[in-house]
């Protein structure tokens, strides 16, 4: 069961301080009432003509000091409600970016980066408006006009107050007719905003091919378009807008139309005073404010339904890997032996399997290489693996444990990843190097950056291990980026240690010192390496081809060339194409 509030939980966590807020208002609120009653004394008295200069300056006084009073306290409450709405986007922020690290990367591969931020910055951001100046608003309104209109009814005349009241009903109604475009044209613009963040952010990071390929005119094409849908969301959600408050003004205007007319004949036949004429305006002019901000209030409350709605969605959906009911706390550290047994793997939503058919056994301690072509299913078998996904039950097995029992935290632990892209944060090499739950020494991250083969270029930077990667700082070649991401992985000294395709950007020499190195380190650990160089490969103690999701070849270099297969083929083909390269190398050096 999820979360099926986030503005009541807030509001019944902090009820005592929102109890507070709304005291302060009503304080403030009742001493408002004073000056209406003050002004409809005052001038009672100037018409019978009892004013001196005395009670003048009594009268001025006392108005200086009521709208004191109620400057004060309504300064106190608005700083308390205030404070309490930047506790709400404070703890929603905290929660969305918590529960977005517990989703699974499938998650990721529907959402676009605009989105996200729009629900980040900008739902929760309305959520604070809503607690922040609607719930005031709410409260300022509900206690103002309820007690002025209980003392226009109660001090001056019940029918001229019923009257003058009797438009505003037609204020609900046309909050109501408003609700479901507003809360429409919310989504809209929220999602139009969302979807020119996402131009801006893949601009950004696909600067280099735009620019390649001459795509300047059209990405800003693109972007002009997104950028006027944003416009015209967010002009027709201004008209409606626009449109509900003046609508909502004239009403206040009819009822002040009532008030002159009926309020003037009731003087000129002595039912009531010329004062108490004047208070019943005054206190009429004191709700017109809350009554025009209800109507903004209206929006800004449908306007937080639609976010929180939204929130609560991403809130409420829940983690597919995550540790259940089977899991076995007890296993707490992991050898190394895996066993794939029967296993086919369909992506959620695809048509085909993506692995089909898996059986595979690699001995703890042992390699495995893995070659196939483009799309054959490489990379999903090592996400099982560190179950980026989950596989069907009874289909993989780390230590002889089916891995859906194996905690994820001991799993994530025990494997060091190097994926394909080999992101790195914009922060320093080091931390780069040492992002592990586990602190490590910097002996640790220079011994790593060693195995890696990346300490030689890190200490040629400005600021060796301390400089700044991404953004701002430094940008790394793809080989140093493989290879920094590699000492990020050894740092953490896995049981199973897992290259994704992670040494295509370095030369065959670096690469074979880097295997060189490994085996040291990885001795009695079990290691995976996915290649489309038979040099990356061919030492392995297995191998295996994939094609189409199923393994069409295994057995050791030696026994894959000798069959003749796919593997053979692959074989052949670079040490033709490694001939032709001495070959051309050998004419340029002689021509040369
Ligand atoms: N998240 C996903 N959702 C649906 N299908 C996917 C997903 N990721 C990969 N696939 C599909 O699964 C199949 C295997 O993809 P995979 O990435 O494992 O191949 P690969 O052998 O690693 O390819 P490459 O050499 O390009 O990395 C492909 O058909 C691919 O389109």
């Amino acid at each position: 069961m999820g979360r099926k509030t986030i503005f009541r939980e807030h509001i019944v966590r902090h009820r005592w301080s929102y109890l507070i807020g709304f005291a302060l208002v009503t304080v403030s609120s009742l001493l408002q009432l004073l000056i209406p009653a003050l002004m409809g004394r005052f001038t009672d008295s100037l018409e019978e003509g009892a004013l001196g200069p005395a009670r003048i300056a009594a009268f001025a006084l006392g108005i200086a000091a009521v709208a004191f009073g109620t400057a004060l306290f309504r300064s106190i409450s608005r700083i308390s409600m205030f404070r309490l709405a930047r506790v709400l986007e404070k703890r929603v922020r905290n929660d969305l970016f918590k529960h977005w690290e517990r989703l699974p990367v499938q998650y990721y591969n529907n959402q676009r980066v605009g989105d996200l931020m729009a629900h980040g910055v900008s739902d929760v951001g309305v959520m604070r408006e809503v607690t922040m100046g609607a719930y005031y608003q709410v409260a300022e309104a509900v206690v103002l006009i309820g007690v002025t209109v209980g003392a226009m009814a109660l001090s001056i005349s019940p029918l001229l107050t019923l009257l003058t009241l009797l438009p505003l009903p037609l204020l609900t109604f046309m909050a109501y007719r408003f609700h479901n475009k507003v809360m429409r044209q919310s989504e809209d613009v929220q999602s139009a905003i969302g979807d020119m963040t996402s131009r801006v952010q893949e601009f950004v990071a696909g600067v280099r091919v735009v620019k390649a390929y001459v795509q300047e005119k059209a990405e800003t094409a693109k972007f002009e378009a997104s950028n006027a849908q944003a416009v015209h969301t967010n002009r027709e959600f201004v008209k409606t807008n626009s449109l509900f408050n003046g609508a909502s003004q004239g009403i206040v205007g009819v009822s002040f139309l009532i008030s002159v007319i009926v309020g003037g004949v009731m003087v000129l036949e002595g039912g009531i005073t010329l004062g108490e004429f004047v208070a019943f305006n005054t206190y009429l002019t004191l709700i017109i404010g809350p009554i025009e901000s209800i109507g903004k209030v209206m929006n800004t409350l449908q306007k937080g339904s639609a976010s929180e709605k939204r929130l609560l969605e991403i809130l409420n959906t829940t983690p597919e890997v995550t540790d259940g009911p089977d899991t076995n706390e007890s296993i707490a550290r992991i050898g190394g032996e895996i066993a794939f047994r029967g296993l086919t793997f369909k992506y959620p939503g695809a048509k085909r399997p993506a692995l089909r058919d898996i059986t595979l056994h690699v001995p703890r301690g042992s390699s495995l290489a893995i070659v196939g072509k483009v799309g054959s299913g490489k990379s999903t078998l090592v996400s099982l693996l560190v179950r980026m996904y989950n596989p069907p039950i009874g289909t993989l097995y780390v230590d002889g444990n089916d891995i859906l029992t194996v905690p994820l935290k001991t799993l994530r632990e025990n494997v060091g990843f190097v994926p394909q892209d080999g992101f790195l944060f914009s922060s320093t090499i080091k931390d780069n190097i040492s992002f592990d739950p586990k602190p490590h020494s910097m002996d640790e991250v220079e011994e790593a950056a060693r195995l890696a083969q990346v300490y030689d270029n890190i200490v040629e930077f400005p600021g060796g291990f301390e400089t700044a990667l991404g953004e701002r700082g430094l940008s790394l070649s793809g080989g140093q980026r493989q290879r920094v991401s590699i000492a990020r992985a050894i740092i953490k000294k896995p049981s199973i240690l897992v290259f994704d395709d992670s040494l295509s950007a370095v030369d065959t020499e670096t690469e074979d010192r880097i295997l060189a190195g490994l085996d040291r380190v990885m001795k009695g650990r079990t290691t995976i390496i996915i290649g489309h160089r038979i040099s990356s490969v061919r030492r392995a103690d297995q191998i295996i081809v994939l094609d189409q999701g199923r393994i069409v070849e295994r057995g050791d270099h030696d026994a894959l060339v000798r069959l003749g297969g796919i593997y053979a083929d692959m074989y052949h083909k670079q040490l033709l194409d490694d001939e032709a390269r001495r070959t051309d190398s050998r004419e340029e050096a002689s021509n040369g």
